[in-house]
């Protein structure tokens, strides 16, 4: 889905190429249920609902502004296998996921990450997006000493061709870390 297909506000929403490569990377296509913690906009709730109608997908999210556009996002691709879920991460469930995609986390990384082990099944993967390098690395560390496996780190930088002049140039977007791993089975 192109990010122009979603209503967006002020809250910042994942690039459409890096969304792609996240959904891409929680192989959803084998999940029952999927969390997105920190939706935002709720583009990769709403994206991994649509294209996998039989999916449960769980959209934590503590911004009320951010809540208003996961509804009227959910509204308009008419994903009812979306439930959202307005507060901060991590909170109490006994609810187990196959995947989740964790799109922020404020000042809870180490909380989020070792609540994202818990509420996992047994080999159920995450897919983590960074902007800042020192919270990515430290993501990175917590990861590796967690419990998980298979642990896959890319940096994408997407540039889109755009007029300059009498010309054309690619004008480069920012660049972004993306950890996807799975939770250690027995
Ligand atoms: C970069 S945005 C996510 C973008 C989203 N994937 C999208 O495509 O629109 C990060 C979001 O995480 C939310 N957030 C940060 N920490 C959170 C927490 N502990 N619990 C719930 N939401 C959180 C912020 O309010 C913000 O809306």
């Amino acid at each position: 889905m192109r990010n122009s297909d979603f209503i967006t506000g002020k809250v910042p929403i994942t690039k459409e190429e890096v969304r792609a490569v996240s959904i891409s990377s929680l192989e959803l296509e084998n999940a029952e249920k999927f969390m997105d913690i920190g939706a935002g906009t709720g583009s990769v709730s709403v994206e991994a609902a649509y294209r996998y109608p039989k999916l449960s997908v769980t959209a934590v999210e503590r911004n009320d502004a951010a809540i208003e556009l996961i509804e009227k996002n959910s509204e308009k691709f008419k994903t009812e296998n979306l439930e959202i879920i307005k507060g901060y991460a991590p909170y109490e469930t006994d609810e187990k996921y196959d995947a989740v995609f964790i799109g922020g986390t404020g000042n809870r990384l180490e909380e989020i990450i070792e609540w994202t082990h818990d509420i996992l099944n047994e080999n159920g993967r995450v897919c983590a997006n960074f902007i800042v390098l020192d919270t990515f690395y430290r993501a990175l560390e917590i990861f590796r000493k967690s419990g998980f496996e298979d642990i896959q780190v890319r940096q994408i930088s997407v540039s889109n061709l755009e007029k300059i002049g009498t010309g054309e140039y690619f004008k480069p977007q920012n660049p972004v870390f993306v950890i996807t791993c799975r939770k250690k089975g027995d």
